[in-house]
């Protein structure tokens, strides 16, 4: 693996460059997307952050990007950037690994993505994230699924600047309250910024409309839980997964960029795992 685009420049893609700059090789250069008016901070904080492992370019638009004729892009943004680049992306027959999967759950931006991964070579990869179990739900999905229901649950703090403000005081909470109820499709859109492990199940699974989803606001925990349960014709099981938050983003669980890591990392391994 030698050049490595990375868009945004926050929690999961700070993350990831820790990670592989600790590879052994670390990649060649990376090569970093942000807005505009972020380049010459970030330059800044990731050359510092890099210390000579590798080069870094910053870079503001996907001509800057391609021009760097990455190997693999990992988009580390928010769900405007994956509609707002991933086809172009893919278009440029070059693989794309999206953290942002709740994108998908907008019709358009599906229709778009799926037209550009078809109509070339390069793949749209959607990692595990913040969740595990996805081998088996998508295993299990070709028996027969009957129902899928995910919940999950975060501290207070999580889920603030969300519509959850709307349902629930959360400063005020003494005990867990399940603010939110209903599809995985309405909890991606609602909430871009926690629940993409809810389209990744659903897209593994019995799909955005069918699968059922929980959010709730937990004063009495510090991390970010994943749990689901699936019924299958072939096999019945259930999956909970309790995370540190991430430290730079509360909302963000830290065991996503090295889900994201690995499969930007098996893009180029000769054994995948
Ligand atoms: N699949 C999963 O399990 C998970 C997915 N996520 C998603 O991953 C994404 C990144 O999460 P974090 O790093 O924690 O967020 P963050 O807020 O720490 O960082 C995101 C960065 O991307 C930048 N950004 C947003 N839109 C952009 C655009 N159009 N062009 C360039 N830069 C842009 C922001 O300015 C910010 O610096 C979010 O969409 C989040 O919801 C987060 C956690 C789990
Ligand atoms: O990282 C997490 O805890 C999950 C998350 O935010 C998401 O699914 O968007």
């Amino acid at each position: 693996m030698t050049t490595i685009g990375i868009i945004g420049f926050g929690s999961i893609a700070r993350d990831l460059i820790d990670i592989l700059c600790a590879q052994d090789p670390p990649p060649e250069a990376l090569v970093i997307m942000v807005r505009p008016e972020k380049t010459g901070e970030t330059l800044a904080a990731a050359q510092e952050q890099v210390a000579g492992r590798c080069a870094v370019h910053v870079v503001s638009d996907t001509t800057g990007l391609f021009a760097a004729r990455p190997d693999v892009i990992a988009e580390c943004a928010s769900h405007t950037a994956v509609a707002q680049f991933g086809p172009a992306i893919l278009r440029a027959q070059i693989d794309i690994v999206v953290a942002s999967i709740g994108a998908l759950a907008d019709p358009q931006t599906e229709a778009a993505l799926k037209a550009a991964a078809e109509g070339g070579s390069a793949q749209l990869v959607l990692p595990a994230g913040a969740i595990g179990g996805i081998d088996m739900l998508a295993a299990a999905r070709l028996s027969g699924l009957t129902g899928v229901t995910y919940t999950g649950r975060k501290p207070p703090r999580a889920w603030s600047g969300t519509p959850a403000e709307q349902a629930v005081d959360l400063p005020a909470l003494t005990e867990a309250t399940v603010f939110f109820e209903g599809s995985a499709r309405e909890a991606a859109t609602q909430y871009p910024k926690n629940a993409n492990v809810a389209a990744t199940l659903a897209i593994a699974g019995l799909g955005m409309d069918e699968t059922r989803v929980r959010l709730v606001a937990d004063p009495g925990v510090d991390t970010n839980t994943h749990e689901f349960s699936v019924q299958s014709q072939a096999v019945d099981f259930a999956v909970t997964l309790t995370a540190k938050a991430s430290p730079r983003n509360p909302k963000t669980s830290a065991s996503t960029a090295y889900s994201v890591a690995r499969a930007v990392l098996n893009r180029s391994a000769g054994i995948v795992i």
